[in-house]
């Protein structure tokens, strides 16, 4: 059986750290993260605000990614040898996939690949803070994220919700240990259900 999860949601929502504990847990695990299939800096477009429009969905190479994902529908075995997670031969023959990023429920050729859609958010004062904490390869300018990080979040949830994508939604304020306990059980009932 293959069995693709997202861990998607907001920026800072904890879904790295979620993903991490979870792929040490999870037998014929892989992963796919979102932000390596950034675009490069030159070719990302800056908007009326001036900002360089980082939060958008052309600003990731989703043809890339969908081919990965392809790539591992076609042979998880291979696809786990070539990434070193190891395959273990006793277990049954269940194959999980692990997209974890900010946006990986509004590109169309994905979206209905998910056996199960996980969306991490916490509140507006805790995302900005915990997004300030951060340094990411291209550090921030200042306003970006009230001028462009939030606002491009909101209107991509809206869009979400008004296609009818349906998410299981996670408080990303529990902590990483109830949250990892939380999903890998769900996860574990929900493979039993299907087996
Ligand atoms: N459950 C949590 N509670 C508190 N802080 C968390 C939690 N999960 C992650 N963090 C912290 O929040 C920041 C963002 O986490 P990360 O997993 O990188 O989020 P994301 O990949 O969604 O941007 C990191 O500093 C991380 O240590
Ligand atoms: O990884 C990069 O190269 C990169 C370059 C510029 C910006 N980012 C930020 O990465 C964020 C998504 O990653 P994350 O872990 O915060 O969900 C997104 O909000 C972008 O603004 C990431
Ligand atoms: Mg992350």
């Amino acid at each position: 059986m293959k069995y693709i999860v997202g861990i998607g949601g907001m920026t800072n929502g904890g879904k790295t750290t979620l993903t991490n504990n979870l792929l040490k847990a999870l037998p014929n695990c892989c992963v796919i993260h979102q932000d390596d299939f950034f675009k490069p800096q030159d070719q990302i477009a800056v908007g009326e605000d001036g900002f360089k429009q980082w939060d958008v969905l052309e600003s990731l190479d989703m043809e890339a990614m969908l081919s990965t994902v392809q790539a591992w529908v076609s042979s998880p075995r291979k696809f786990a040898r070539a990434h070193g997670v190891s395959v273990r031969l006793d277990a049954s023959d269940t194959h999980i996939l692990i997209l974890e990023g900010f946006l990986l429920y509004s590109y169309k050729p994905l979206v209905d690949l998910y056996s199960r859609r996980y969306f991490l958010t916490v509140p507006y004062e805790e995302c900005k803070w915990r997004r300030s904490r951060r340094s990411y390869a291209v550090p921030d300018p200042p306003g970006l994220f009230d001028g462009h990080v939030w606002p491009m979040y909101q209107k991509y949830k809206r869009e979400m919700e008004a296609n009818g994508v349906e998410v299981v939604y996670l408080d990303g304020m529990k902590s990483r240990e109830e949250l990892f306990h939380q999903v890998l059980e769900d996860i574990q009932n929900s493979l039993l259900n299907r087996s």
